[in-house]
């Protein structure tokens, strides 16, 4: 009979045979699926410029938002040079893809006019999924993941009170009083400076790299890539930009990075220090060691980046909502009062037995939301979503806002969207329901991405909304006339969006509770 015996010469040529055959099958498949199913739909474009002119010249939320009406969960547009955004405007394409199949979904587009304006390298928030982004994420994590978040409460709860004595002393100013207090938060506990004014220089570079940030993530920063020439027409950069110099705006953020680096260093030193991000980590580094100087002090100036803003657009928020929705306002003082009674504060302990308070925080992030488009993410391989194809290299950008407006109407969870609605959230005992839980959607997607900061950034938010609520009155600010103010919510655009600037009343709640913000 005839045996055929196989040598390991044979082995190798067959396997060899077999991978170049799947290979020969995949690439097949690729090309035959590039033409049998469609790219998303999406607004026509012109020849060459695809939808370019539609991003520069409209306002992108409106815009995206009402391409989502008209086309569907997942929108398609082209820019100048091929490059395709693609809007994912329902939770089922946003879990499907950025949570299902994060592992392609998990890179970050080139942010080409930030690298030229202020550099990306040193921000692991920007950078490329890889072993860098991957190394600097878990250092950060370890400091204000779910673990150790609790670890910072003290310091967000102490910081309350001087917050609270400059409601009382200039309510009238109590945008500022919450920039403040949000800066001096993220500050103490990276680098143990503590701010003392709103105007203090340690966090003047802050609020200048923020500015050159938001104008250099408009849509125009694509152009830069798709046509380099842009580079150098500077009068078609955004918002200041194309009046400074390159330098001086590398400078800003230099600053930004460096500054308070510097001087915590030189305070510990000193041995002048009290424990913080930097003196943890800089006592932790050892020869061979993957951390060094370089990555401690930049992720700081990451964390004093993503953590200052939001905090503040969100804590914002929440002094609109009361202004404007005062039965509100006394369902969560009353919850307080019952729970923890009127001679002390709360604390971040209380807050599972603060299911309103809860609430209220869920729904303020909700309500007005923070990274309205979330931070872009990029598809690293041609991927098919249901009857579409996804090239690869496309920029995948969530519309959390469409989301949080408009999700889950099937189970009337988020009906009458524009309204500011705790009730929401509770079951008909008064506990929370976490099925339809904004969280999912507010601090972005993908184990991998989702928001560093998060759980540390709702201690702050929650402390914030309970102290307040605990020891002051919001209201309509009324004018000469005796009339009150009108006030509505209205979003900044931008990659972080605040609500524009409004003017409310802030009064102390009682006597008692004047007491326990000036008693120390
Ligand atoms: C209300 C407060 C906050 C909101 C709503 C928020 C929201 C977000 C969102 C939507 C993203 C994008 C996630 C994605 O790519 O899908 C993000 C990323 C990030 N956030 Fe936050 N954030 C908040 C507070 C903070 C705080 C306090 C910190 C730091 C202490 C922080 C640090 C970060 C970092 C480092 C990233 C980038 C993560 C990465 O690319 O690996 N955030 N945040």
């Amino acid at each position: 009979m005839f045996q055929w015996q196989l040598n390991h010469l044979d082995i190798a040529v067959l396997a060899l045979c077999g991978l170049l055959l799947a290979l020969l099958r995949s690439s097949y498949n690729k090309r035959k699926l590039r033409t049998q199913i469609s790219l998303p739909p999406g607004p026509r474009g012109l020849p060459i410029l695809g939808n370019t002119l539609d991003m520069l010249w409209c306002d992108e939320q409106q815009a995206v938002t009402q391409w989502g009406k008209q086309y569907g969960d997942v929108v398609l547009i082209s820019l100048l040079g091929g490059r395709n955004v693609v809007y994912l405007n329902s939770p089922k394409a946003i879990n499907d893809l950025l949570e299902k199949r994060s592992r392609i979904y998990s890179d970050r587009p080139r942010f080409p006019l930030v690298a030229e304006t202020a550099g990306t390298s040193w921000n692991f928030g920007l950078t490329p999924y890889g072993e860098s982004w991957r190394l600097q994420r878990k250092i950060f994590v370890n400091k204000f993941g779910v673990q150790k978040a609790n670890e910072h409460t003290k310091f967000q709860e102490d910081s309350m009170k001087p917050l609270l004595r400059l409601l009382l002393q200039s309510p009238e100013q109590f945008l500022d009083h919450i920039e403040l207090h949000a800066n001096r938060v993220i500050m103490k506990v990276v680098y143990d400076i503590y701010v003392k004014f709103h105007e203090d220089e340690s966090v003047a570079s802050l609020r200048a790299a923020m500015q050159l940030f938001f104008e250099s993530t408009r849509p125009i920063s694509y152009l830069v890539e798709s046509l380099p020439i842009v580079k150098n027409l500077k009068f078609l950069w955004p918002g200041s930009l194309g009046r400074r110099s390159v330098a001086e705006m590398r400078r800003v953020t230099e600053q930004m990075v460096n500054s308070p680096f510097a001087a915590a260093k030189t305070r510990i030193d000193q041995g002048d220090y009290e424990p913080s991000y930097v003196s943890d980590l800089l006592g932790k580094l050892s020869t061979g060691s993957t951390l060094n100087e370089e990555v401690i002090r930049n992720t700081a100036a990451v964390a004093f980046q993503a953590g200052s803003d939001t905090t503040a657009a969100s804590s914002t928020a929440f002094v609109l909502a009361m202004t404007i929705y005062p039965e509100v306002q006394r369902k969560a003082q009353a919850e307080i009062d019952r729970v923890i009674g009127t001679d002390r504060l709360p604390t971040i302990q209380d807050k599972g037995d603060l299911p309103y308070i809860f609430a209220v925080y869920m729904e303020t992030l909700r309500w007005h939301t923070v990274l309205p488009q979330g931070v872009p993410h990029c598809l690293q391989e041609d991927d098919v979503y249901g009857n579409y194809f996804l090239p690869s290299g496309s920029i995948i950008v969530p519309n959390i806002w469409k989301v949080l407006m408009g999700i889950l109407h099937d189970s009337n969870a988020y009906t009458d969207p524009m309204t500011f609605k705790p009730e929401r959230y509770l079951s008909p005992d008064g506990t929370i329901d976490f099925s339809v839980d904004p969280r999912k959607y507010a601090f972005g997607f993908g184990r991998s991405r989702i928001c560093a900061g998060m759980h540390f950034g709702e201690n702050s938010v929650w402390i914030f909304i309970a102290r307040v609520l605990a020891t002051m009155s919001i209201s309509h600010k009324i004018d000469e006339l005796g009339r009150e103010i009108e006030v509505r919510l209205e979003p900044t655009p931008g990659l972080i969006s605040r609500p524009f600037p409004f003017q409310c009343a802030i009064t102390p709640r009682s006597n008692q509770a004047k007491d326990l913000i000036v008693k120390d």
